[in-house]
């Protein structure tokens, strides 16, 4: 056995390690990292990488059928189930560099291709190498649960990790829920000319505010997509190729299933126990990341908080602060946005509505706008939608956006959380017109349309300038 010592030891090239080992690396320190599955993890591989690639695809094929307002024949899209699913092998093959052992090594990094496991407190095994580490971060990530649903294990199912493979078009794909996976990839595969049913426990994108999220059932139903909520899958069975799910609202039938429930922490392989780090459904950390094993950082989906790629990124950048130089750092959550890459988009920063009205009750103002008085969105027939601004005293403490890039909008609403801006930051902005950027400005503005518009002070004081002002 080899044996090692390092300053950091990384374990697990996903988003978050990756971050972790490249800021390490470039700042001085002696970084080994361990990936046991393929570097990049699981965004690169079964996840935001090919999600987004598969949802390009099925947006070219819908193009086509789309033009009819603008004057432009619709035609019905010929699609090569195959060559998409190529499209995405392609894209995440351009984007892998970046993430590869190769690039990692020249930065300086020492990377072992295998998985890690603790011995004790400070030592990890990996293959026939022993390292002995002055901080450890946790970076191993997720992967699908896949439920105990009744006869599924006997059927061929598919997850995020396998799906981006098949290359033979479903006839008819059933999607076990309706969470942000399973919505990406049944418009995907609606729009591939592939039916699609979502069978849906409780309630569709149920992290989100219900009444953005309508925004986008409507359109996805409107697409084809048939969409059961409160539709508990209880039994799966399979009888001459069909699969049939039997939910308390009837049976499915299709020819593909795909599971979309949640995800779980990857700590099995790690032995934790050897460490004293504590776990339940993910590795226990507090703001500042830590385990209960001080020299034991955990970040992105391992820790459990919200999993999103940024998320990790943004740990990984939280972690650098005190394990290379001993400051504090604390990692927060009432900034990070996030998206669903449906069309249209659905993005959430900060506090929803629900939340906010809990939380501050009276004080919350709500501040709305539609897209359908957006002049661009107009031009474009992209009105469906709004945007809602939660405010308080003054400050934008959440923002939910359905509608057309959703998701590049959503960004000055998370730079005006994070800074604690306030709403007249975003009211005084010019924004470029027509875009459909604009739907911010005029949501900030319309705090102070009763302010201005509707206060007796205010049209006094005008008056009494017109009539003796110079
Ligand atoms: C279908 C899908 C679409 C998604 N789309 C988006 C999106 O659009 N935007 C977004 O922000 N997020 C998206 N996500 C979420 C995003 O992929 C994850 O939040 C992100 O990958 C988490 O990064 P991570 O570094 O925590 O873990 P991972 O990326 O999972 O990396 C963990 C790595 O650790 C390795 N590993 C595990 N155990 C060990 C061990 N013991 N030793 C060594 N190595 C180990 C694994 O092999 C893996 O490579 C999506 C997820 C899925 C499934
Ligand atoms: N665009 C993005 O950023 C993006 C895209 C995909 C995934 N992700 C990340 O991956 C995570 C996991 O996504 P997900 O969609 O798998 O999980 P999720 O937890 O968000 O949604 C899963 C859904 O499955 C339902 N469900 C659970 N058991 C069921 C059953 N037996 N029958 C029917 N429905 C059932 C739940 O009610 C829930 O609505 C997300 O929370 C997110 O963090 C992000």
């Amino acid at each position: 056995m080899q044996e090692i010592k390092t300053d950091v030891l990384v374990i697990g090239a996903g988003s978050g390690g990756l971050s972790v080992a490249a800021g390490a690396v470039q700042m001085g320190a002696d970084v080994t990292l361990l990936e046991g599955g393929e570097m990049g993890g699981d965004c690169l591989n079964y996840g935001c990488v090919p999600s987004k690639a598969l949802i390009a695809a099925g947006k070219h094929a819908h193009a086509m059928g789309a033009g009819a307002p603008f004057g432009v024949t619709p035609v019905a899209a010929e699609v090569d189930y195959a060559a998409a699913k190529r499209h995405v092998q392609a894209t995440i093959a351009t984007i892998a560099p970046v993430d590869s052992q190769e690039r990692f090594e020249g930065l300086g990094v020492r990377v072992i291709r295998e998985f890690g496991r603790f011995v004790d407190a400070d030592t990890v095994e990996a293959g026939d190498t022993r390292i002995k580490a002055r901080r450890i971060v946790l970076a191993t990530g997720s992967r699908p649960f896949v439920p105990p649903i009744k006869g599924l294990d006997g059927v061929r199912h598919y997850t995020n990790e396998d799906i981006f493979e098949l290359m033979e078009k479903p006839d008819h794909l059933l999607v076990i829920g309706g969470g942000p996976i399973g919505m990406e990839m049944a418009q995907a595969h609606v729009r591939l000319g592939c039916k699609v049913t979502v069978i849906e426990g409780e309630r569709a994108f149920g992290k989100d505010d219900p009444e953005m999220a309508a925004v986008v059932l409507e359109r996805l139903r409107a697409e084809g997509v048939e969409i059961v909520e409160g539709a508990q899958a209880e039994r799966v069975t399979e009888t001459g190729g069909r699969i049939t799910v039997e939910t308390g609202k009837g049976a499915f039938t299709g020819s593909h299933i795909l599971v979309a429930v949640g995800r779980k922490a990857n700590v099995e392989k790690l032995n934790l126990e050897a460490a004293g780090i504590e776990y339940d459904r993910a590795v226990k950390v507090g703001d500042d990341l830590r385990t209960t094993n001080r020299r034991v950082y955990a970040v992105g989906d391992v820790a459990g908080r919200l999993q999103f790629t940024h998320v990790a990124g943004y740990h990984g950048a939280t972690v650098i602060r005190p394990i290379l130089f001993g400051l504090p750092a604390k990692a927060r959550q009432d900034h990070i946005p996030w998206v669903t890459y449906t069309a249209p988009e659905l993005a959430q920063v900060g506090l929803t509505e629900a939340e906010a009205r809990d939380r501050h009750g009276d004080k919350l103002e709500v501040l709305r706008f539609p897209y359908h008085e957006n002049d661009r969105a107009i031009a474009e027939r992209k009105t469906e939608g709004l945007i809602k601004v939660m405010v308080v005293k003054g400050k934008p403490v959440g923002a939910s956006i359905a509608g057309a890039q959703a998701g590049e909008l959503i960004g000055l609403w998370a730079l005006v959380i994070a800074n604690g801006l306030k709403i007249g930051a975003v009211a005084n902005m010019v924004a470029p017109y027509p875009t459909l950027g604009e739907i911010s400005k005029r949501a900030a503005g319309q705090y102070y349309v009763p302010r201005l518009f509707d206060s007796p002070l205010v049209k006094r004081v005008v008056g009494l300038v017109q009539r003796w002002g110079p």
